[in-house]
């Protein structure tokens, strides 16, 4: 397929907000600056009511910005109604027409364009190959599996070649299996096609492993904007650790600076980790670390292990420390979840190291 002809080079949202309600209540997206280079595969992640949604929601027209404006090159595009804006969206309820065939479906928007027949015919058999539903062409949605159902959908909002296609949450329906190879379809469209793509998800192992940028988003504001690797090893905040899968974070107290570096008191022993903002000697701080970033050692921080979760090769142990005196008062116990091969048991007395430059130390 050729590219459409109201392609862009960039794709800008400038100060893009939304709001719910009287001026006073707290916005739902608020002031996203972000820009979209053609080709980009961009992933908006969150928890729930980050606003992603309302984001591709504002992007796809369907929903009218409270301030900022959007921009295909320099053409400004938050202003026209959905289908001026020529995107294609693939929406989690996917919106099929339950009384035409996959084929009808997927050939309905060249149609609408009063495209020579031919051209609809060429058109949607190549859709359809893309999407591997070739087997699948005269059933009825209602005949579909879930994801046979996405597929379809995915085949009708790319064949009309869009110079930006919109997906909000399109595998949540799907099982473990179909995700993980809808995953790599979707991908191989957007490439295959030339396509730029905007993709919510809640889970970030999808968005890791699909996008090219994330951005990561909390209480409708961004978090951090960058790379799979750089939200992966660098989360600008804690709350962006926490989401990305740092399972321990510890409320700590920094005892020494030395460059980027700050020790930390961990159950009576000094760690290095790297400070991820201001951060003085004396300061609360939140040290994020990855469960598999600590190990069980012969000599380290002691601990007592609490409880065990066997998943298969490695097991999810969680291990208690002491947490010590300070100032003359009993901290609480601090709690950390350890991933291992060795095989333990909960009430042995265990030994803990943190892999070197993995502890990450954020100001709290
Ligand atoms: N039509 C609406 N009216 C009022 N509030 C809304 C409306 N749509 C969304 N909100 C609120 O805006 C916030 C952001 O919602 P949004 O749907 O964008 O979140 P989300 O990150 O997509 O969440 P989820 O993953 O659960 O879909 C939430 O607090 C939500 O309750």
């Amino acid at each position: 397929m050729t590219s459409s002809t109201s392609n862009f080079e960039q794709l800008r949202l400038d100060g893009v907000t939304r709001r719910f309600g009287p001026p006073d209540t707290p916005a739902a997206l608020s002031e996203l600056d972000l820009t979209i280079e053609r080709g980009e595969f961009i992933a908006l992640l969150g928890p729930s009511g980050c606003g992603k949604s309302t984001a591709l929601n504002c992007l796809a027209g369907l929903l009218p910005l409270t301030a900022g404006s959007i921009w295909q090159d320099d053409r400004r595009v938050d202003t026209l109604p959905p289908e001026k804006r020529g995107f294609g969206m693939v929406f989690q309820n996917y919106a099929l027409f339950p009384h035409l065939t996959v084929r009808d479906n997927i050939a309905f928007g060249l149609r609408m364009r009063n495209l020579p027949k031919s051209d609809v015919q060429r058109r949607t058999t190549e859709a359809i190959e893309m999407v591997q539903l070739t087997e699948h062409t005269s059933k009825l949605p209602g005949q579909l599996s879930g994801g046979q159902q996405q597929r379809v959908a995915i085949a009708r909002a790319t064949v009309l070649e869009p110079s930006l296609v919109l997906m909000d949450e399109p595998l949540s329906n799907l099982d473990a299996k179909l995700r993980l190879e809808m995953r790599t379809e979707i991908r191989r469209l957007h490439q295959s096609l030339g396509l730029t793509t905007v993709y919510v998800t809640h889970d970030q192992e999808e968005a890791l492993s699909m996008a090219d940028r994330l951005v990561v988003m909390r209480q409708g504001k961004v978090q951090q904007i960058g790379t799979p690797e750089e939200v992966h090893t660098k989360p600008s905040t804690w709350h962006v650790a926490d989401f990305m899968g740092y399972r321990n974070l510890l409320p700590l107290k920094a005892s020494q600076l030395n460059g980027d570096q700050v020790t930390v008191d961990l159950g009576g022993t000094a760690i290095r980790g790297a400070a991820q903002g201001p951060v003085a000697p004396g300061d609360d701080v939140i040290a994020a670390v990855r469960p598999e970033d600590v190990k069980l050692a012969d000599q380290g921080v002691k601990g007592l292990v609490e409880v065990v979760e066997y998943q298969g090769r490695e097991r999810a142990v969680e291990v208690v420390l002491d947490g010590g005196v300070q100032d003359g008062v009993a901290q609480d116990p601090v709690r950390l979840h350890v991933r291992t091969e060795r095989r333990v048991e909960a009430g042995e007395q265990v030994a803990l190291t943190v892999t070197p430059g993995r502890l990450l130390v954020y100001p709290s």
